[in-house]
């Protein structure tokens, strides 16, 4: 089901000359000097459309820098008055939106640790009644599309239109070489829900270090994500924060540079025509393989009744041993990717699993069997 939004297309409130959005600016507004300093840097490359900074920051621990504060919104100010590009700020409560409005904040947006809360959302979205300024969302910080969305509907139901959503990534527990997992298809989901709603991703808080800012900024791009939101300071060695993943504004010019922005429509006939034949060629797959996981659950039910008229357990360690021993011999055959294979056999045996245990105590504490079913679909 598609969301129920009011969202204007960004090209209709933002000049961003035809090329993917591009925000940048300090992770902390620190001094005058280093955020004006960095504010002409970037405008002389001519690549961004919009100057951030941030002024209040939520950090995890207490005693760590917390933002310059209100001083910040002089500076942000003189920043527009000289280079002529917007500015956005982070907001975090009403006090925040009343005072970036009123020193002419052109965009404000919500960052992760707020999304989270629809108490903190909704205090933002009151704050917001009224007044006619673009407002970017960041996913929250845990994995929860439905919050990210609640976070949407709220800012959207306060009247504003001017919305995007920031992709930022999701903190994991599993050691990763990014500092916030992508998780692209939570971004995809949303995408899918509501096409119209420009998402934004924001490479600095995934990847946390400069490295692999380009190779995720790429991926965004081919993933038809509307632009990016790249950390960069005068400095990094020096900055007071998030040091480690922001870059020069001369470096910020030669990653777009090297950035390749790739069309989502079909350049030509020819193109869409060979596409669609292909494509054909998917399709018939796909029906052969939704129709063999058909029968394969079909005969996954029958061992079921089977197990349960002899007493039998679900589980059956070595025949499931036994199938990725095959699958991996298999994927290395067909050069399919190994992770992949396994999580797909994983699935598929995790479906069986469910359907016999339906089986197995068909009638008997149904309420318990149809919650984890029930959890089982949500997760
Ligand atoms: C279908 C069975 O039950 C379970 C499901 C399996 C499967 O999906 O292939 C394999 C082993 C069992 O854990 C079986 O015992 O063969």
């Amino acid at each position: 089901m598609k969301l129920n939004l009011n969202i204007q297309p960004l090209n209709t409130w933002l000049n961003t000359n035809n090329e993917p959005l591009l925000i940048s600016g300090p992770c902390s507004a620190e001094t005058e000097e280093q955020l004006l300093t960095t504010a002409h840097l970037l405008a002389a490359t001519g690549k961004i459309s919009v100057l951030r900074a941030g002024i209040w920051k939520p950090r995890t621990r207490p005693g760590e820098f917390e933002g310059i504060g209100s001083i910040g919104l002089e500076w942000l100010k003189r920043a527009k008055a000289e280079t002529g590009l917007p500015i956005a700020v982070e907001v975090a409560n009403a006090k925040h939106v009343e005072e970036a409005l009123a020193a002419g904040v052109d965009i404000l947006w919500i960052g992760a640790r707020s999304t989270v809360n629809p108490f903190t959302v909704q205090e933002i979205a009151d704050a917001l009644k009224g007044h006619d300024v673009p407002v970017l969302i960041k996913n929250p910080v845990n994995p929860d599309l439905q919050l990210w969305i609640g976070a949407i509907e709220r800012i959207n139901g306060a009247g504003i239109t001017k919305i995007g959503a920031i992709h930022r990534g999701f903190s994991s527990f599993e050691k990763s070489s990014f500092r916030n997992e992508p998780m692209w298809e939570l971004a995809i989901q949303l995408k899918t829900l509501c096409p119209e709603l420009p998402i934004i991703n924001d490479p600095s808080h995934i990847c946390g270090n400069r490295e692999l800012i380009p190779y995720i900024s790429q991926k965004a791009l081919d993933l038809d994500m509307q632009g990016l939101m790249i950390e960069s300071h005068v400095d990094p060695s020096v900055a007071w924060t998030d040091a480690k993943q922001q870059v020069t504004p001369a470096a910020l010019a030669e990653l777009v540079d090297r950035l390749t922005v790739r069309e989502p429509e079909a350049p030509n006939e020819a193109f869409a025509d060979k596409l669609a034949d292909l494509r054909k060629s998917i399709d018939k797959i796909d029906d052969i393989l939704l129709q063999k996981l058909g029968e394969r659950m079909a005969i996954v039910e029958k061992i079921g009744e089977f197990k349960r008229d002899n007493q039998v357990t679900i589980l059956q360690v070595n025949r499931w041993d036994a199938i990725i021993k095959k699958g991996h011999a298999f994927a290395k055959a067909l050069k399919l990717d190994l992770n992949f294979t396994e999580k797909f056999l994983e699935l598929m045996h995790g479906e069986s699993i469910r359907k016999q245990t339906e089986i197995m105590n068909a009638g008997k504490a149904e309420k318990g069997i149809a919650a984890e079913q029930h959890n089982e679909v949500k997760a």
